[in-house]
């Protein structure tokens, strides 16, 4: 009789990127609750990566601790897995292991990436061949900004900004991402730019001129015409943003932005050594940042086992 060998357990990573927006056009609430959006994604260069393994339950754990990020049935990521589960009309549980590098509650889709790296992953880890177009509407069930995630690079968000489309980006840029100690909880400054924009419109237009300068790949335009409806409202709940921005707005950046509902502040550079300055400018300064290419590819396998 031979004997059984027995290999390591199988096992997929994924790795899912942050996401900005480089316009966000923010319309007045639905009877949902949920508002109109007409926004520019694109993936930057900070990741998570998801490992999963078979398991006979659910469970969530970090490789080093994060503050913020639930281990229980309500991180984002065990949601996502039962959602595919589901799906499918299959019984089936993992283990799910979050290398965390996108700051929580940071406006940049952290959860949102760790959701779309689990679809992708456990569809791989079971051999599930769920086609793309049924795992971006189970995307869009578990968050706004799922879908984004999964497909990166630069696209149109409208809907809720579920409904995605790829665009033209001849860009190549690199962000200065400065990080703050505290979260912004995206539902609070929703609701504050409710009661700073009674007239916001029931459609927030298209930026036609921004989709230009991104497909003639005109960075330093790009950088003029970055925008973002929630800024007021993030600035009101949390004025020690201003400052930063203040100072941001002197080091020469082609443009500076407040990632999606912030706190996360962002400096646009066409190239690598003009970002690395800036960063060290801001590192002088006291405040904690990083550097990100920009466009980057949506989640995608680098480990199969
Ligand atoms: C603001 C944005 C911009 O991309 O990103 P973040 O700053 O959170 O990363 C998104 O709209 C956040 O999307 P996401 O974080 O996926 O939100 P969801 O889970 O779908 O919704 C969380 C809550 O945000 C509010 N919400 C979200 C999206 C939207 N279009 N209108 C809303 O009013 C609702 O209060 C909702 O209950
Ligand atoms: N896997 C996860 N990673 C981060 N946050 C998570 C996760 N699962 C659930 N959450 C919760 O989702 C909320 C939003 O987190 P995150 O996606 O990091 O921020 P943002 O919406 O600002 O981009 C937080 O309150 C956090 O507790």
């Amino acid at each position: 009789m031979s004997e059984a060998k027995l290999g390591p357990a199988p096992r997929v990573t994924v790795r899912a990127p942050a996401k900005i927006n480089l316009h966000l056009g923010v319309g007045r609430p639905r009877p949902d609750g949920m508002h109109p959006l007409s926004t520019v994604y694109q993936a930057v260069g900070l990741y998570d990566d998801i490992t999963v393994t078979d398991a006979p339950d659910w469970s969530v754990g970090l490789t080093a601790a994060v503050d913020g990020v639930p281990l229980d049935d309500t991180n984002i990521a065990i949601r996502a897995g039962r959602a595919l589960v589901k799906h499918h009309g299959i019984s089936a549980a993992a283990r799910i292991t979050i290398a965390k590098c996108i700051p929580v509650m940071g406006g940049m889709a952290g959860g949102s990436a760790d959701a779309a790296a689990t679809l992708l992953a456990l569809d791989r880890l079971w051999d599930l061949q769920t086609p793309d177009e049924e795992l971006l509407q189970l995307a869009s069930t578990l968050g706004s900004d799922v879908p984004f995630a999964l497909l990166g690079g630069t696209a149109m968000g409208t809907g809720h900004g579920q409904l995605v489309s790829a665009v033209t980006d001849r860009t190549s840029v690199w962000w200065v991402v400065v990080l703050s100690d505290d979260g912004l909880s995206t539902p609070a400054v929703y609701r504050h730019f409710d009661e700073l924009s009674p007239d916001a419109p029931n459609e927030p237009p298209v930026p036609e001129e921004l989709l230009e300068a991104l497909a003639e790949g005109y960075a330093d335009e790009v950088g003029d015409l970055l925008s973002n409806d929630l800024w007021e409202a993030a600035r009101d709940l949390r004025p020690d943003l201003v400052d930063v921005e203040t100072k941001l707005r002197t080091m020469g950046a082609d443009g500076v932005l407040l990632s999606g509902s912030g706190p996360t502040l962002l400096m646009l550079h066409d190239n690598v050594d003009a970002a690395r300055s800036a960063a060290a400018e801001v590192a002088a300064l006291g405040y904690r940042c990083a550097l990100a290419p920009g466009p980057v590819a949506g989640a995608h396998v680098v480990t199969y086992a």
